[in-house]
């Protein structure tokens, strides 16, 4: 055998190099093994190209100029679209990932560039060069868009994340199917670009797994930036004049939406095809996404000494850069543990925190943070809860932040163990607002004891004061 036919040999494997997979390399590696990180696009993966990165860095510049001018005695910036767009590119290094290359090299993890296919237990091939992995495989592949099955609606050639988040040029009018995260973020984006936004969104309201008055807020608000938001209309076919001709989304009932470019944005399909996994026993869940343990080893291995391993968007645990890093660190932990034949700490290894509730931001205008249980879950989880609401403006900090701030607070309270279950705030800039309200969750602080944190005066912090007092404390 010459040596370029010597298969390759690491400790650890990870395939995929998105923001999760990057995480459990780094973490493995730390803990003293070889890795390679195998990618078959750019390093970074959807979240530092397409999808978090991109749109946080075009929907800050929309937001600090509509802040600029909520405040008395500011003139009020003004958008420059080019200047979005710009800044939007260096986010994104205009799909260059060397910088990403670079921390790999930098830190002494191999990158294997191409697609990774597993053959066996601990070997796979990448672009058909076999690797192995001594202790472990990692799978951190992420997922796609979704695409769903209406008619005419893969030869029209939509936009999907992909090129909403990388365009330069901003549509006249713009159709969004679906109404959740992904399509609520980027319609305020092309809307205040200058495209005119439609969006169809089947169920009932925007933003399905918030608080219901979470949805509607940023209905409302968009529904002010000028977008025709249609909830409870369902698209039945779509067609489009040749090749890069005007759009037309035919809706259930007869009305059209005509429009330049059409984005679906209606959620995600687990990257599992062609990752070898039937060759290896590995179980899916009803939705495809690979099926994990609470130590994130794939479940129904035909051998079952822990080899493999999903984090991430592909465990379908929790679509969340954030929680799938959170996953990859407790993963890397564990595989250096098993690989060191040291017991693992349970404390460190085990990634238990996604079961109460993810956080999660969503940064249209006004900013959606939430955390843990929504009332709906709590109630179907079978808790005795008690709700409190508030308008935000009970907060002091929020008059000085904006002129007339309007906003919503709620927490969900469990009052048989007396601790916070579920939080959500809805207004401009309560993003930073919710880490308390992880910290309080996932530390089951007591009420009592949450009382004696408390905020400076005045900041939109006090919002938390005037709950637990709404509250009875
Ligand atoms: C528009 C948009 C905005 C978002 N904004 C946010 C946000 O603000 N905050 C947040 O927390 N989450 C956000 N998300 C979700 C976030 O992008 C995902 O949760 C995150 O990217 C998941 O990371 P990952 O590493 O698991 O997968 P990915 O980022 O998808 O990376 C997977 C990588 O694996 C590679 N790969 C796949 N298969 C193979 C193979 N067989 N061989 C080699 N390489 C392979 C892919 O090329 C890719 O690089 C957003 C999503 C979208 C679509
Ligand atoms: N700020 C953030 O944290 C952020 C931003 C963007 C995306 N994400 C993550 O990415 C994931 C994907 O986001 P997403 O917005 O694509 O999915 P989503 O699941 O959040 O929303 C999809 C929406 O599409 C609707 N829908 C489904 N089929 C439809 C159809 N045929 N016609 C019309 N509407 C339809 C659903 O009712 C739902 O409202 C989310 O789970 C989210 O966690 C996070």
């Amino acid at each position: 055998m010459s040596s370029e036919q010597q298969p390759l040999e690491f400790d650890v494997v990870v395939i995929g190099a998105g923001p999760v997979g990057e995480n459990a390399a780094d973490r493995a590696h730390k803990a003293g093994l070889t890795v390679a990180i195998v990618e078959k696009h750019l390093v970074g993966g959807e979240c530092s190209f397409y999808a978090c990165s991109p749109s946080k860095a075009l929907l800050r510049p929309i937001h600090a100029t509509r802040a600029s001018q909520r405040v008395q005695g500011s003139e009020g910036a003004h958008l420059d679209a080019q200047g979005v767009l710009d800044r939007r590119d260096a986010w994104i290094n205009k799909l260059d990932d060397s910088g990403q290359v670079g921390w790999l090299d930098h830190v002494g993890i191999t990158l294997l560039r191409g697609e990774g296919v597993l053959t066996g237990t601990r070997t796979l091939e990448v672009d058909g060069r076999e690797v192995v992995a001594r202790q472990a495989v990692i799978l951190a592949t992420g997922t796609t868009p979704a695409i769903p099955p209406i008619p005419g609606l893969r030869d029209a050639k939509p936009w999907t994340n992909r090129e909403a988040t990388t365009t330069r040029r901003i549509p006249e009018r713009l159709a969004v199917l679906g109404g959740g995260v992904v399509a609520c973020e980027l319609a305020q984006v092309f809307q205040a670009l200058g495209s005119a936004v439609t969006i169809v969104e089947q169920a009932p309201g925007l933003l399905g797994r918030n608080e219901e008055f979470a949805g509607t807020a940023v209905k409302e608000a968009l529904e002010r930036d000028g977008v025709d938001v249609r909830t409870d209309t369902k698209a039945v076919e779509v067609s489009r004049l040749g090749p890069t001709g005007e759009v037309t989304v035919h809706l259930e009932g007869g009305a059209t939406v005509v429009a330049d470019e059409l984005l679906v944005a209606v959620g995600r399909t687990p990257a599992t095809k062609g990752l070898g996994l039937e060759a290896v026993g590995a179980e899916l869940t009803d939705a495809g996404y690979v099926s994990v343990t609470d130590q994130m080893e794939v479940k129904g291995l035909d051998d079952q000494s822990p080899w493999l391993y999903a984090v991430g968007d592909v465990n379908g645990l929790a679509l969340l850069t954030h929680m799938g890093k959170y996953q990859a660190r407790a993963c890397g932990d564990l595989v250096g543990a098993r690989a060191a034949h040291r017991e693992p700490e349970p404390g460190k290894t085990t990634p238990w925190a996604g079961d109460l509730g993810s956080p999660q931001v969503v940064f249209t205008d006004p900013e959606v943070a939430a955390a843990g249980l929504t009332e709906a879950q709590a109630r179907e989880r079978g808790l005795n809860i008690r709700v409190v609401d508030l308008p935000m403006d009970k907060a002091s900090g929020s008059g000085l932040q904006a002129e007339g701030y309007q906003g919503q607070a709620r927490i969900v309270v469990d009052e048989d163990a007396g601790v916070l279950v579920g939080a959500t705030f809805v207004g401009q800039d309560v993003a930073d607002l919710i880490h308390p309200a992880t910290i309080a969750i996932v530390g089951k602080i007591p009420l009592t004891t949450l009382w004696h944190a408390v905020p400076s005066y005045p900041t939109m912090s006090e919002i938390w004061l005037r709950l637990l007092e709404e509250y009875g404390l």
